[in-house]
Parts: C-alpha cells; structure tokens; sequence
C-alpha cells in the first residue's frame, strides 16, 4: 500500500465538513483548540439570543411559557441531546449543572440497591464528581463508602458489594476513552448500576446509551454541544429505571402536577422528576439553537474527522521536531477521545505563549498542554498552522519570558 502523505489544503478540499465551519461565528486569526472546554458561538445562537430575549421576554412576557413553549423546552432540548447520545425520546432532560444531576442520580441510584453501600469511580475522576459522592457521603453515614478503582481495566476490579460505579467515558487530562459497552456489560453481571459521565464524549463521537444499556448518564453542554459558558447539563434516565426512580432535590418542576399547588410531593415517573427548579430559559433556549449545528451531519463522521485531524497533528509535530521537546501522554488514537494531552515541565507558560500567537488551547495541573480536536469547524489548515506556531515557540523557547508564566485564575 502507497502511504501517500496530503497536504492540509487537500484534506480540506476533500473534508465533507468544511461547510459546517459556516454555521459558527469564530474570531479571525484564531485557531480553536479548546472547543473541549467552551464550545464557541454558533451563529443561530446569537440570532436565539436575540429573539428570546427581545421577541419573548422583551414582548410576550409571561405568556411565553405557553405560546413559545418555555415550559416544556427542558424535554424538548432533552430529546434533541438524545439524539446525539444513542437515546430514545423522553430518557433525557436539560437541567441544572451536571455537580447536581449526579447528586440526583446517585441518590437514587443507591435507593435503588439498598442492600449495598459502596459507590465505585477513579481516583483521576474530574474532581467534582468526586467531590459529589463524597458531600452525598457526608449526609448517608458511615456504612456507605466511596471505592478507587484504576481507570485501567475496569471490568476486572468490579464486585458485588458496588451499588453504582461513576464513570467519566473520556478522562479529562489524557483522553483515555473506556470502552462504555463492555464495561457497562460487565457491570450489569454483578448487578451494578452504571453512571456515565459524558462531559467528553457528547457531540465529540458517537455514544450508544440504549444500545449499550447504561442505567444513568449525565453531560454538559458547553463543550462539543457549543451551548455557551454555563449552559444548562443534562441527565439520561433509561426508561426500565423511571417508575422506579425517585431522586431527592424534590422541587415544584419534578412535582406530577406542578401547577395544581399542593402541599405534598408526588414525583413524575419519567426522568422529568430531575426537573428541579424552575428552568434557565434563556440560556436553554440560546443551546436549543446552538444544537441546530449537528443538522444533516453524521458523529461518525464527526468521529472521523478527529481521528484524521489528531492523525495529521501527530504527522505534522513529528515533522516539526515537537517530539524532541514534549511527551504525548495521551493513549492511542483508537482509545482516547477528541483531544490530545502534551506533557511539559512548562505547559502552563507554554499554553500561554501558544494563545499570544492565536493558538487557543489549555493547561491542565501539573503539566499537561491539553487540545481539542472538534470537527465542526476546525481545518487541517488550522491544525498545520498550530504545529507551525508550537514549534516556533519550543525552538526559540518563547515561554521562558516571564509574561508567559504569570498565572491567570481560569486556565
Ligand atoms: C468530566 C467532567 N464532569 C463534570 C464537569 C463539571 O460539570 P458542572 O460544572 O456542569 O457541574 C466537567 C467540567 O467542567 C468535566 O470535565
Ligand atoms: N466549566 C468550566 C468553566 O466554567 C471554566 C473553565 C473551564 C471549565 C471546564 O469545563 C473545565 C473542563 N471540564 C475540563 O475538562 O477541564
């Protein structure tokens, strides 16, 4: 076989996304590699933004519940997620932070198998879902307990004293992908709940949540789903759990009957009962619009496109001599998600300097350069020009300059 190498110019002309990059409104001169961290502004959400808050606010004031549907724009969004999520409509609803949908979830997980008292995840966990379990902990006592168990090889680590086990699918430093599928089978063999965060795979690549019949799944919406900073989560409650269910943040918009004012809490047997509060319309509704971008594209396709990009980022540093200078620490391509983590003793000053010259990427603690591969609107043109920059910048070792390694609040 003919390895024959392309030029940026001809993947992109052969790319059947490059049309998608339209439908977003992004800053010139800028390559985006941390649309794994904020998704950028998609321009029927700007459009959105202006209509629901001039048009239905501004004009239609409360009537807008009922005649722009405000009400039920929670499910609405909800099944549109699930649509990119493997999930059939009325098992997915958009609400409140993914922080709280686990608080939900595991609460009722654990109702659910009252018999056992552990709860399983990885130590390399994003820390708020650690930090979930163990404030859950703090009001359950002492016979539940949180239990570590090595991101590698999950499956042989199960036991059947584990009530649910917490996962993240894409870890967020390396990438590091779990096979959702075997490890969820596995699970169900000892009777586990299974609890899937997918703050990193929704909208990066396709995710089968009926087929591979998890019980619980959670995600944002700000990252792949380009729904804006603080854009409301989502939860995903396979509906063989729903009359069972009961979670404890019982608020009025979970209530069967939330408009009959009673004084006793009667829960909706649907993943509807995760409604707590009342909904953030306006960011909901500017997601609602942002959504409209997966329109007539494929996550295969999108899957696709990040694998050649990542590919092509590799080929490129690897020409450029980036080897010589920073370690991949993220697994192979076929099992990490849609970015890829450098490791540096200066990732931080050296992210920095990346971004002065128009490359935005992220640090993560304590020394990974961390980026984002998202196929909607990234060109393998940007990808060439950010290895180009990256290898400026360790050549001449732009980074030791002091400015560079001022430390900001948010990195
Ligand atoms: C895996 C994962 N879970 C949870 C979160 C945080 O979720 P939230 O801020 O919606 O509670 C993040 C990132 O912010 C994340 O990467
Ligand atoms: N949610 C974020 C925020 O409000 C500010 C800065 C970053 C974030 C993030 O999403 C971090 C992200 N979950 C991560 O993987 O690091």
């Amino acid at each position: 076989m003919i390895n024959k190498v392309f030029s940026a110019k001809q993947l992109d002309d052969k790319d059947p996304l490059r049309h998608v990059a339209e439908r977003f409104s992004l800053p010139p001169n800028t390559v985006y590699l941390d649309g794994n961290s904020l998704g950028p502004l998609p321009k029927a959400a700007q459009t959105r933004a202006q209509e629901v808050v001039n048009n239905q606010w501004g004009t239609d004031l409360i009537k807008s519940w009922n005649c722009h549907d405000w009400i039920n724009l929670p499910q609405k969004v909800g099944d549109k997620i699930g649509a990119l999520i493997g999930a059939g409509k009325g098992q997915v609803v958009c609400c409140d932070s993914i922080s709280i949908n686990l608080f939900k979830v595991l609460s009722a997980a654990l109702k659910m198998r009252p018999e056992r008292k552990v709860i399983a995840t990885t130590r390399d966990n994003f820390p708020t879902d650690i930090y979930m379990v163990q404030g859950l902990l703090s009001l359950l006592g002492d016979e539940y307990s949180i239990r570590y168990i090595d991101e590698a090889d999950v499956e042989s680590q199960l036991t059947d004293d584990i009530a649910v086990l917490m996962l993240t699918q894409v870890n967020f430093r390396s990438g590091f992908k779990q096979n959702m599928e075997a490890v969820t089978r596995q699970a169900h063999t000892m009777g586990i709940l299974t609890l899937w965060d997918l703050a990193h795979s929704a909208g990066a690549f396709v995710v089968e949540l009926d087929e591979c019949q998890v019980d619980f799944a959670v995600g944002c919406t700000y990252k792949y789903l380009n729904g804006g900073p603080g854009s409301p989560a989502f939860v995903y409650v396979a509906k063989r759990h729903q009359e069972e269910y009961r979670q404890p943040l019982s608020g009025w918009m979970g209530h069967k009957s939330p408009f009959a004012f009673t004084p006793d809490y009667e829960a909706q047997n649907s993943v509807n009962q995760n409604l707590c509060g009342t909904p953030a319309i306006l960011s909901m509704s500017v997601l609602d619009a942002a959504l409209s971008v997966f329109e007539s594209v494929t996550l295969k396709a999108i899957d696709e496109k990040s694998k050649k990009l990542q590919a092509f980022f590799a080929a490129e540093g690897k020409r450029a001599g980036l080897c010589d200078y920073m370690e991949i620490v993220s697994p192979a391509i076929e099992n990490r998600g849609s970015q890829l983590a450098l490791s540096h003793p200066d990732a931080y000053a050296i992210c920095q300097a990346w971004i002065a010259e128009g490359v935005i990427a992220d640090f993560r603690a304590p020394n990974i350069l961390r980026i984002g591969f998202a196929p909607l609107y990234l060109s393998f043109a940007d990808v060439e020009l950010a290895v180009l920059k990256l290898a400026e910048i360790m050549r001449n070792k732009t980074y030791e300059n002091e400015v560079f390694q001022r430390k900001q609040h948010v990195t």
